[in-house]
């Protein structure tokens, strides 16, 4: 996966968090936090520690071994995602959090610099910059104060699952991962789930979203992405719920069922 975002220069990974109404219970926090929740995540993916060298495992004079990594970011790096971050935000509630670690990191200290001067394009965004972990607090106490989350490869993959509970389950979220043409890589958020595998109980709605995204960003084709959005709407209205997202009231339903109940929404 790694490789194949780095070969094909797929740096910006955007991740919308969006609470579809019908999941407000199956939230990890209270409905009132959460209800009307529509947040993006726009995550570095091409650099940072992921990439940064030099890394390994080496072993020290008095023989004890010591891991090391390399947290790495150059100007040009941090210039094109905060550039992707304020077109997104433009296109949105004009509100863009730049999230990094700036009291101890100088990686962070220069995102921070690099972002001050793109924003001086961007008048008409607000800007505003908060520490990773105060991010991760003000995630799960007031979620609803975010538009367009901005940050690196590291924080952007914690925060993004984070974001992911908001939403009801991680097997809501879709994203994309584009180049600078805005070729893209469309996948869930989530990864092979090994605990769930062959048990036919993964909710597919993830999967089905990113095939959304895909058509909005790389197609152009937004009304199609929006017949899409709205069949899985429809298919949670009917109480359709994998188990992730199962609530009292609701019929349970497998892998293969809801995907198949998807298909048959979009032919109506
Ligand atoms: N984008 C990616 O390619 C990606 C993302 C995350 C993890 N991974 C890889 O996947 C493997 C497993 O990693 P992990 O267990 O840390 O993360 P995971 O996302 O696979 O699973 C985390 C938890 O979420 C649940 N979950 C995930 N998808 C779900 C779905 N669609 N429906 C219901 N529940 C779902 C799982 O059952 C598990 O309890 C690892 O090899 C990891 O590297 C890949
Ligand atoms: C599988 C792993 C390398 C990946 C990452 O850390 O980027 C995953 O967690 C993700 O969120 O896409």
């Amino acid at each position: 996966m790694l490789a194949i975002r780095a070969d094909l220069e797929l740096f910006a990974n955007l991740r919308p968090a969006l609470l579809y109404p019908q999941l407000a219970d199956a939230s990890a926090l209270k409905p009132e936090l959460v209800a009307g929740l529509d947040l993006l995540i726009v995550r570095e993916l091409n650099g940072d520690i992921y990439f940064g060298q030099p890394r390994g495992i080496r072993t020290l004079e008095n023989g004890e071994r010591e891991g090391f990594n390399t947290m790495l970011y150059r100007e040009s790096e941090i210039e094109r995602i905060a550039q992707v971050g304020f077109e997104a935000a433009r296109k949105r509630h004009r509100k863009i959090c730049s999230v990094d670690k700036a009291n101890v990191l100088e990686a962070s200290e220069l995102w921070r610099e690099v972002v001050e001067r793109v924003a001086k394009d961007y008048p008409d965004v607000a800007l505003s910059h908060l520490y990773v972990d105060n991010a991760a607090m003000q995630l799960v106490r007031a979620p609803k104060q975010f538009d367009v989350i901005v940050t690196g490869n590291l924080f952007g993959d914690i925060l993004s699952d984070c974001a992911a509970m908001l939403t009801g389950s991680i097997g809501m979220l879709p994203s994309a991962s584009l180049d600078a043409s805005g070729k893209g890589l469309y996948e869930p958020i989530h990864g092979s789930a090994p605990d769930i595998a062959g048990k036919g109980m993964a909710n597919p709605l993830a999967t089905i979203l990113s095939a959304a995204m895909l058509l909005r960003y790389t197609l152009n084709a937004p009304e199609l992405a929006e017949r899409i959005e709205g069949a899985v709407g429809r298919v949670l209205d009917q109480g359709l719920r994998t188990l992730d997202i199962m609530a009292a009231g609701m019929t349970p339903v497998g892998t293969q069922a809801m995907g198949d109940a998807v298909v048959a929404a979009l032919m109506d």
